[in-house]
């Protein structure tokens, strides 16, 4: 299911993208005076095909998902807040939880495997294992449960489009995350993790040597392969991370645009577009995360965060803040009339 649903990416629609930029040229403003705004709305006709994209069904989906390398000590929380606050977001309780209530945002909450086993009607249960297995000692996960964990997520993105979504943002929860985040971009980058090793939730900075160390020894020992996305995953990566990626492919497929959040989801989006780099054409950026390795996996990825505000927590935070600059594009779109409409002659 996964290799047919990549092979169902199709390009953007140029031809629809090129005469809906002519017209936001000529809308009644100084030409490009509205800046990303503009490029926003014509790559979203270019996904969708329609000259006058809306945005106004918004959902995130957040990966919940617990990480073994926690044994290593790689974060200052315990790893009981992860499903603390996998029940905590769709309650409108977190920081994606409460301020997805101002923009009336729909939460998916999925459980892909948190490491323990608990009942509650708010969470979706996709459980694939109870935590990964810790990456210091062998690969976090096989390479089967890696493809599941992509389609995972591409089914949570189908689901979140057949219940009226027209925009998908990727959010995560998932202590320790940042560790197999780390180690996935430093086997692609090829830069060492005692370069690009940052404090995630706040992890102490005299603390930052050792949880490169063991983001290093992980990678010593797996070997993870570079031109393979999927070994990389399975040896050092997350179920959570899988997830996201698989939401990113999910949403390409069916021509729905994806927001990426933070440092974790853009990891993510990295993987996604390894898988095929025809996904890229449907995500979009939000945030540029505080986290250390966040502008090398922003750079390699190429698309540039639209909103610089010191965030650093995950969820879909930031996902969710750049929700309401691309409802804004829609609106500009759709409301805005052109200078021939107003009568004028071009100034
Ligand atoms: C209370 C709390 C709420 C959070 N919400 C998101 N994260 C963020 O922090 C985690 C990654 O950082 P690290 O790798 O250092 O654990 C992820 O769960 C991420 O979503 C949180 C972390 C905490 C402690
Ligand atoms: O940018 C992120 O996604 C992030 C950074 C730190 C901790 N959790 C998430």
């Amino acid at each position: 299911m996964l290799y047919e649903t990549l092979s169902q990416i199709k390009p953007l629609d140029r031809e629809l993208m090129t005469s809906v930029k002519h017209r936001v040229d000529h809308l009644i403003k100084p030409q490009g005076s509205l800046g990303a705004l503009e490029d926003i709305v014509v790559k979203l006709s270019g996904m969708t095909g329609n000259p006058f994209p809306m945005t106004d069904n918004k959902a995130i989906i957040v990966m919940c998902a617990d990480h073994g390398v926690c044994d290593e000590y790689v974060a200052s929380a315990p790893q009981s807040v992860t499903l603390q606050q996998a029940r905590n977001i769709p309650r409108g309780l977190t920081g994606v939880g409460s301020m997805a209530k101002q923009s009336h945002t729909k939460l998916y909450s999925v459980d892909i495997g948190i490491n323990t086993d608990f009942e509650d009607t708010y969470i979706i249960p996709h459980k694939l294992m109870h935590g990964t297995n810790n990456m210091r000692k062998g690969p976090a996960m096989t390479r089967e449960i890696a493809v599941k964990a992509l389609e995972i997520g591409i089914q949570m993105a189908y689901h979140a489009i057949d219940e009226g979504a027209n925009i998908l943002g990727t959010g995560e929860m998932g202590i320790g995350n940042t560790t197999p985040s780390t180690a996935i971009l430093s086997v692609l980058t090829g830069q060492s993790p005692f370069e690009i090793t940052g404090m995630g939730a706040n992890f102490p900075a005299d603390k930052l040597k050792h949880k490169a160390t063991v983001i290093n020894d992980a990678i010593v020992l797996n070997k993870p392969d570079a031109s393979d996305p999927i070994d990389i995953l399975a040896k050092v990566g997350g179920l959570d991370i899988a997830g996201m990626a698989g939401t990113m492919i999910g949403g390409a497929a069916k021509g729905v645009p994806v927001v990426i959040d933070g440092f974790i989801a853009t990891v993510a989006a990295l993987i996604a577009c390894e898988l095929s780099p025809s996904v890229k054409d449907y995500l979009l950026p939000s945030h540029a995360s505080l986290e250390k390795g966040a502008k090398l996996a922003t750079d390699t990825l190429g698309l540039e965060p639209f909103i610089h505000m010191n965030l650093r927590l995950g969820e879909g935070s930031g996902a969710l803040l750049a929700f309401g600059l691309i409802e804004a594009a829609c609106y500009m779109n759709k409301e805005m009339i052109t200078f021939d409409e107003a009568g004028i002659g071009i100034v």
